[in-house]
């Protein structure tokens, strides 16, 4: 099975060109305002422009207000939200969008439980990060601690070019989500890295 890949976290332009022309299949934007990675929503339009059909958008709020949300959703024209926060499932859903959820592994005890609560979840976004905190920390959590969801797993937490097809060998993902570990700095991304990486993920797949 192909292994999609989503990176997350882009703020250049440069950076998306080069993701686009190395196939990936999602390009993550951050809309948490403490982030590091956080992008205005006229800059991210313009990035999200530059992608062809059949790659997707994605827009990344953790714990942010309904009227940003909204904001957001009416500049970019997101595919996919991704809420990485402590939403709840009717907060989620109000904005009539596909959407992912992020499973806090670091602190969730039962993720298969957390997740059924999510009933219009298309996807479970599993990182490293503890409820009430950040992701993209660039850690990794046990993936053997990985249980079987009812909907597509994308696997997120540290993943680098290095340790990304001993994950996919383990976890079996639906999609693997990238962000530190594809970085010179939070928010600009590094070309041989991100070569490196899906060069990585394809190399697992055969
Ligand atoms: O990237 C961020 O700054 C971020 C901020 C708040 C919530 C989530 C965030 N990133 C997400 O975390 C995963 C894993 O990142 P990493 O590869 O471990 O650095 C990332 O892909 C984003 O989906």
């Amino acid at each position: 099975m192909t292994t999609r890949i989503k990176f997350c976290g882009l703020t250049r332009i440069e950076d998306v060109r080069a993701a686009v022309a190395l196939g990936v299949d999602a390009i993550g934007f951050v809309f948490a305002r403490r982030s590091r990675r956080f992008v205005e929503p006229g800059h991210a339009a313009a990035l999200r422009d530059a992608l062809p059909p059949f790659v997707s958008a994605v827009a990344l709020f953790m714990d942010d207000e309904p009227d940003w949300i909204e904001q957001v959703i009416g500049a970019v024209r997101p595919d996919l939200l991704q809420f990485h926060g402590e939403e709840t499932p009717p907060f989620a859903a109000r904005f009539a969008r596909p959407y992912l959820k992020a499973v806090p592994m670091a602190s969730v005890g039962d993720a298969a439980a957390y997740a059924r609560r999510y009933a219009d979840a298309r996807g479970f976004l599993l990182d490293s990060h503890a409820s009430g905190g950040a992701g993209g920390s660039g850690t990794v959590f046990d993936w053997s601690a990985v249980p079987r969801l009812p909907r597509p797993v994308v696997l997120a937490g540290g993943l680098d070019a290095g340790n990304v097809a001993q994950a996919i060998a383990q976890v079996k993902p639906y999609a693997v989500d990238v962000s530190s570990g594809i970085e010179l700095a939070p928010g600009l991304k590094d070309a041989a890295k991100m070569r490196a990486f899906v060069e990585a993920v394809r190399a697992a797949d055969r």
